[in-house]
C-alpha cells in the first residue's frame, strides 16, 4: 500500500493512505508523485475542468488535478515560510562599507490579478552597516515573496523592507525586470514590453552618485 503525503487546507501534512496505487517499495516513483497536495484546491481544479468543458476522467487529466494543486502550493510557497527561516541566522558581522549587489536573480512570481505568471530578474544591493548576510539568502528572500499571488511593485518593495528589517544596513536598493503573461498571452497582447520597478532606500535615495553606480552595474542607466 503507498501512502501519500496530502495537505489539507490549514497546511499541516498529513499522511493517508492511497490503496488505489500500489508501487514496490524500492520502484522509482514519478516526478512529484510524493510532494503533499491540497486534496480540497484538487477538487477545485476537477470542477474547473468540467467548467472549462473538459473531461477530467480522460487518461491525460486522471492526475491534473493532483498536479496543479502540487504545482500552485509551490508557486504560493511563500505564505507558510518566515523570514526568519529563510534568513536562518546568516548574518555575520563585518565593517565593509562599500555596497554589495547581487544582480540577474531569476524569479517567478503570479499576478494577482490574473494569476499568470510574471517573471523576470531582480536586482538587489545594500550598503552595510556592520552586518552582511549570505549571498544566497539575497535570493531566497527574493523568492520568499515571489512565490505568493503578487504585484512586481510589491515585491519589489518587501524585498527592500526585508532587507531593512534583517540588516538596518545604510541603505538597498531592489530593481526588478519582468514581463507578465496576462500582458502577453491575453488582454492587451503586448509581446514586447517589459517592466521595471524599483525600490530605494537610505543612502541610495539620498545620493545621486552611489544610486547611478547601481544602476549602471545592472545595466539600467537612469538619471
Ligand atoms: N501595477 C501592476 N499591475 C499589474 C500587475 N500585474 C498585472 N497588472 C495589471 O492589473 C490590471 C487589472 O486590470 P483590470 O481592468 O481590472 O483587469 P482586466 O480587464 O483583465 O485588464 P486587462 O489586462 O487590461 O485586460 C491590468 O492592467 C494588468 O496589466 C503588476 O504586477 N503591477
Ligand atoms: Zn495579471
Amino acid at each position: 500500500m503507498k501512502h501519500e503525503t496530502i495537505l489539507p487546507v490549514n497546511g499541516h501534512a498529513e499522511t493517508v493512505a492511497q490503496s488505489q496505487k500500489v508501487h514496490e517499495p524500492d520502484a522509482p516513483t514519478a516526478a512529484g508523485e510524493d510532494k503533499p497536495y491540497d486534496p480540497v484546491l484538487a477538487d477545485l481544479v476537477r470542477q474547473m475542468l468540467v467548467r472549462l468543458g473538459e473531461d477530467p476522467t480522460r487518461e491525460g487529466l486522471v492526475r491534473t488535478p493532483q498536479r496543479v494543486a502540487r504545482a500552485m502550493g509551490f508557486l504560493t510557497s511563500g505564505y507558510h515560510i518566515s523570514l526568519d527561516e529563510v534568513v536562518n541566522d546568516a548574518i555575520f558581522q563585518d565593517d565593509g562599507e562599500e555596497m554589495v549587489l547581487v544582480r540577474d536573480i531569476e524569479f517567478y512570481s503570479l499576478c494577482e490579478h490574473h494569476m499568470l505568471p510574471f517573471f523576470g530578474k531582480v536586482h538587489i544591493a545594500y550598503v552595510p552597516n556592520g552586518k552582511i548576510i549570505g549571498l544566497s539568502k539575497l535570493a531566497r528572500i527574493a523568492d520568499l515573496y515571489a512565490r505568493r499571488l503578487q504585484v512586481q511593485e510589491r515585491l519589489t518593495n518587501q524585498i527592500a523592507d526585508a532587507l531593512e528589517q534583517v540588516l538596518a544596513p545604510r541603505g538597498v536598493a531592489v530593481v526588478a525586470e519582468a514581463v507578465h503573461f496576462c500582458m502577453m498571452m491575453r488582454g492587451v497582447q503586448k509581446q514586447h514590453s517589459a517592466t521595471l520597478t524599483r525600490a530605494m532606500r537610505g543612502v541610495f535615495k539620498s545620493d545621486a552618485q552611489l544610486r547611478r553606480e547601481f544602476m549602471d552595474a545592472v545595466g539600467q542607466r537612469q538619471g
